[in-house]
């Protein structure tokens, strides 16, 4: 069974903040701005070791690497609110559960601590490959189709969620199993999911505004 982010098992992670830099992501997002093009250190090295290991004329595409804490705040107020006018009887507890499944509480983000990136497969030209759902998609809009190991995807979608699990995983990147695109390191969730005893990226100090 999928350990959602807002689990206790997780939140409850201690943290030991390491200090180490946030960096930009280089020719690995192209297309992002601002906060997006960054996150710590440890976490391009490995995706940058994970490009390597793809196949000739198949590249890594970040859409997303840090977050700021209010952008996160506003995506959970408007996923919950979605889900609470779809669940009217929905209690505040199975709301911030069912919620976990698209966006992490703001406790464990990974985004806002520089830790994660959403991204995905591209071709020698740069154009995105099929990968069963769009990026981003909550599970209600792609129909489970966002979870990792989803049944029923096709051929080629398989293969190329194969291709970035095999590259990622082999460098220490942790999936959330709920969003193919997720990737982290270093935060509560990738401490769970490792069994390290402490996370050692915390939130950074970062607002939209700055
Ligand atoms: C909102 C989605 N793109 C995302 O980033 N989800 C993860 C779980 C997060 O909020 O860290």
């Amino acid at each position: 069974m999928t350990i959602l982010i807002s689990d206790p098992r997780v939140v409850g992670i201690p943290l030991r903040e390491i200090d180490e830099p946030v960096v930009d992501l280089l020719d690995l997002a192209p297309g992002a701005t601002g906060l997006a093009r960054l996150v710590r250190r440890g976490v391009r090295d490995r995706l940058v070791a994970a490009a390597r290991a793809l196949p000739d004329g198949i590249g890594l595409k970040v859409v997303e690497g840090s977050r700021a804490s209010d952008v996160q705040l506003a995506i959970i107020e408007a996923y919950s609110e979605r889900l609470r006018q779809d669940r009217p009887a929905a209690t505040p507890e199975q709301i911030r559960h069912l919620a976990s499944r698209h966006v992490a509480p703001l406790q464990a983000a990974p985004h806002v601590a520089g830790a994660a990136v959403d991204l995905t497969l591209v071709d020698a030209d740069g154009r995105e490959l099929w990968m069963g759902s769009a990026l981003d998609a909550t599970p209600e809009q792609s129909q489970g189709a966002c979870y990792t190991d989803a049944p029923g995807l096709d051929a080629v979608a398989r293969a190329h969620r194969t291709m970035l699990v095999t590259a990622l995983e082999a460098t220490g990147l942790v999936n959330y199993p709920t969003e193919w695109w997720h990737w982290s390191y270093g935060d509560r969730y990738w401490a769970h999911v490792t069994g390290a005893e402490h996370a050692i990226y915390g939130p950074l100090p970062m607002t939209a505004a700055a």
